[in-house]
């Protein structure tokens, strides 16, 4: 399993205008953590997550990795691996292949490298699919896949956007419970889109809930659970304002 490796992010006064939505993000992740990135649907979770993979430029700010500027870096040049919404595989490309392009893209794989990528498909439930072609499985295979392809890539920080939301609930809470145990041995910094609250008490320390473009939000998970004081909080956490849970 992968050596222990993490790195802070920092979103220092990074902003920038897509269409008409304006964003503003003033912000750290600290290392080592799971943090939560919540809010209403459009509120820019997905953008935060492309500011620190790269696939956005900011109009002006700085995003840093473990104290290194990266805002000029191409994705594939930043300490990152990604598990989104698409999971991105290569469809004429066999499992053992999609997965082996992230620990090397020219495929100059070893030994242990071979083994490592069986070994991921092992934990995520498809021993034995390396021969598969990615059409041949369900969307919830799929994202499996791309978790797999994530586990090989040894990077220390982890970006997830709802990774679990192809998943039925059964392999769901598996899965939540595998990206549990693998920060607990890997110690990445994890950044988890969810829009299940479940997930918050579960796997993150913190919670950063994004609000119109900017955070609201920043705070441990215990007093982020307790701010009923504010509406979009309330309405993220499914609780009636007079603090009970709405029917
Ligand atoms: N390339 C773009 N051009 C114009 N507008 C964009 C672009 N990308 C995102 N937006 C807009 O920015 C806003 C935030 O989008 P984003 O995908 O970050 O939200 P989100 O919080 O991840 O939402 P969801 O929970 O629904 O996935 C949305 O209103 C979206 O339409």
């Amino acid at each position: 399993m992968p050596a222990k490796a993490s790195a802070s992010v920092r979103l220092d006064n990074v902003r920038l205008l897509l269409g008409k939505t304006r964003f503003h993000f003033d912000c750290e992740f600290r290392s080592a953590a799971i943090t939560a990135v919540v809010g209403p649907s459009g509120a820019g979770k997905s953008t935060l997550l492309n500011l620190v993979s790269g696939f956005e430029r900011p109009d002006s700010g700085v995003v840093q990795i473990g104290g290194t500027d990266v805002t000029r870096l191409a994705p594939a040049e930043r300490p990152i691996s990604l598990v989104f919404q698409d999971n991105n595989l290569f469809s004429h490309l066999d499992l053992f292949t999609n997965i082996g392009l992230g620990i090397h893209p020219a495929l100059r794989l070893q030994p242990a490298d071979r083994m490592a990528i069986s070994q991921a498909l092992e934990r995520v439930g498809l021993a034995g699919y390396e021969r598969r072609l990615p059409g041949s499985l369900s969307g919830g295979e799929r994202q499996r896949v791309a978790f797999a392809r994530a586990l090989v890539r040894r990077r220390p920080v982890l970006l997830l956007d709802e990774p679990f939301a192809a998943l039925d609930p059964g392999l769901r809470s598996s899965m939540v419970e595998l990206l549990a145990a693998l920060h607990e041995e890997t110690g990445a910094t994890v950044l988890l889109v969810t829009h299940d609250p479940r997930d918050l008490e579960r796997l993150a320390s913190r919670v950063v809930f994004i609000d119109a473009g900017s955070v609201l939000v920043d705070a441990p998970t215990a007093a982020f659970l307790a701010r009923f004081d504010l509406p979009p909080v309330r309405a993220f956490l499914g609780v009636a304002p007079s603090g009970e849970p709405s029917p």
